[in-house]
């Protein structure tokens, strides 16, 4: 029996992968998506990811997951974090570059938390991966967030200059999705 899995998010990109991802896990999920605006806090990754996971169980009124994405660039003491999106919103790839100037150490770390609540009042369990880079001038296509500004370790390629296959076999949403999936998988076998 396959695990039914609501992913609530309202990003496209998110979606996609976590599609391709589970796709090795060919039947034992049934994925659907649907996107709720719910507030995010401010706070650390962690608490950011369980405060959305619970607003989500919340109105959906049964079990769900989420996806909060953070950047953390060292120079700034892991800043913007849980915050990129308004910093990626607001100032774009050059403006996030620029945020850098000034700084030798040009290294991040992409941050993937999932978070999957059982229903409305039980306590979220997180999922976290990462991955470490460096923040570059933008390379390859732009179609996904800062994709073109991260590159990956000693890969000398940014996440935009990956296809998908190559970027879900090392992405942070490929760790924290894994282990979410080990966890499901192991529940589903207790029933
Ligand atoms: O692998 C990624 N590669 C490049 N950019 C990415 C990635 N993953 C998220 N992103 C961007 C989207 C958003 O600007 C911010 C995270 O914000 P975050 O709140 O987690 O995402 P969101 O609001 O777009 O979707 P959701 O409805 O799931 O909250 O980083
Ligand atoms: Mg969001």
């Amino acid at each position: 029996m396959s695990t039914k899995l609501l992913f609530i998010t309202g990003n496209a990109g998110k979606l996609r992968e976590v599609k391709s991802i589970l796709a090795s896990s060919a039947g034992a999920f049934d994925l659907s998506s649907q996107d709720l605006d719910l507030p995010e806090i401010q706070g650390t990754t962690r608490e950011v990811a369980a405060a959305k996971v619970k607003a989500a169980a919340e109105a959906i009124g049964g079990p769900c997951i989420t996806e909060d994405t953070a950047l953390a660039f060292s120079a700034l003491g892991g800043l913007p974090g849980p915050y990129i999106k308004a910093f990626m919103g607001n100032l774009g790839h050059e403006g996030l570059n620029k945020m850098l100037v000034g700084f030798e150490d040009k290294s991040a770390t992409a941050i993937c938390t999932f978070a999957y609540s059982a229903g409305s009042g039980s306590e979220p369990i997180l999922f976290e991966g990462k991955t470490e880079g460096k923040i570059v001038p933008a390379r390859g296509p732009k179609n996904f967030g800062w994709d073109p500004i991260f590159e990956v370790g000693e890969t000398g390629r940014t996440y935009a200059e990956m296809d998908g296959e190559e970027k879900n076999k090392l992405s942070h949403r490929y760790k924290a999705l894994d282990l979410l999936r080990s966890y499901l998988l192991e529940q589903s076998e207790q029933k």
